[in-house]
């Protein structure tokens, strides 16, 4: 990184641009320098709902529209992004997005028979949330491993969810999934209902938790739960668009109820996408949430699949250095990058 030290080139700082300054004279583009940043909440049809204002009095959902000038460049739920036009947010108002802010985080949805492309579905969240049930429908391991391994790539925490202890002990899979030191929580439909939501909560504090889970899981039950009041804070979504939210196959950005004081965080709910693509996931990424295995990668060949006679990671387990179990866990997880019948 470049240090401004007592060599420092004066012109080099005299020239940077501030935040608000001066615009930089190469730019063709108007820099909409009096542009509102807001945060994608939904999205459908090509219409965007964006909150912006947030945390003061005049906070308010707003719609709005790609400007022309973004081109191709595509606009998901999670991003921050810049806009001008009609903020007021009344009925019929419409916005438009004039900039993408750089992303912290992407999580890409698998392609599918309907759409080839793996594609970004929400921006700068930095928790997965896997939601399982313990029974009805069974926990599906080899799933569970493929959205670990998707949050590791897309630097996210995973979280694990474990719904319906009403139907089975959470026991078996917790064993499984100790070595990763995931964290986890374990729920049922009728603590939910009562104190049960808030130990959910305090897990999501401060953070932006995506969550996914395919069909019957209780994923819906959990975010009722979470955010009683979602279906009024997305209502004018509706009105603008005249279609109802359960007609969206967008994620949707919902913020926790907070009492005074509390730090507040962010639900992403995502219906309709069962897996996540992984073809693209690199191991190099993947090990980086493996803290104790990768100085042992070192030794490895070019390219090291991890998962071959030459990897290094054989010989360092056995000499001690660390636990079997978690490299016998990092296997599993990058072998479960191969999409199975089922999967
Ligand atoms: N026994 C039991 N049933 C539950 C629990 N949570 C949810 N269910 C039931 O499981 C079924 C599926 O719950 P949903 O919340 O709709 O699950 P979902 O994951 O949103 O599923 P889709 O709506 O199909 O996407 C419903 O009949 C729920 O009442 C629980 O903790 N225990
Ligand atoms: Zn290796």
């Amino acid at each position: 990184m470049r240090r401004y030290g007592k060599d420092a080139d004066e012109d080099d700082i005299r020239n940077r641009p501030s935040r608000r300054g001066s615009r930089p004279r190469t730019r063709i583009r108007p820099t909409h320098e009096d542009a509102a940043e807001g945060m994608v909440l939904t999205v459908d049809r090509g219409r965007f709902s964006c909150l912006i204002d947030q945390g003061t009095k005049r906070e308010r959902e707003i719609t709005a529209m790609k400007a022309r000038e973004l081109g191709r460049k595509g606009v998901v739920v999670g991003d921050q992004v810049a806009l001008v036009g009609d903020l007021s947010g009344e009925a019929g108002a419409l916005a438009r997005i004039v900039r993408v802010e750089e992303r912290t985080s992407v999580l890409r949805r698998t392609a599918d028979d309907d759409d080839p492309y793996e594609r970004i579905v929400v921006a700068n969240a930095n928790q997965l949330a896997i939601v399982t049930a313990l029974a009805d429908p069974e926990p599906r391991p080899r799933l569970i491993d493929r959205c670990l391994v998707a949050a590791y790539d897309a630097g996210m925490e995973p979280l694990l969810v474990l719904t319906k202890a009403d139907l089975a002990s959470a026991e078996p899979l917790l064993e499984t999934y100790a070595p990763l030191g995931v964290r986890h929580v374990v729920t049922s439909r009728d603590e939910l209902a009562g104190e049960g939501a808030e130990a959910v909560r305090e897990l999501l504090r401060g953070l932006v938790t995506v969550f996914i889970g395919h069909s019957g899981v209780g994923k819906t039950t959990l975010v009722n739960a979470l955010v009683p009041d979602h279906q009024r804070s997305t209502g004018h979504v509706n009105a603008v668009t005249g279609r109802g939210r359960h007609t969206t196959t967008s994620a949707l950005a919902l913020r926790l109820p907070a009492k005074k004081g509390e730090e507040t965080g962010w639900v992403v709910d995502t219906p309709g996408f069962r897996s996540f693509g992984l073809s693209h996931i690199e191991p190099s990424r993947v090990i980086h949430a493996f803290p104790d295995l990768e100085p042992g990668t070192e030794g490895c060949p070019r390219a090291c699949s991890h998962d071959e006679p030459d990897c290094a990671l054989d010989a360092w387990v056995a000499e001690g250095h660390a636990d079997p179990a978690r490299l016998y866990s990092l296997r599993r997880l990058l072998s479960s990058r191969d999409a199975h019948e089922g999967d």
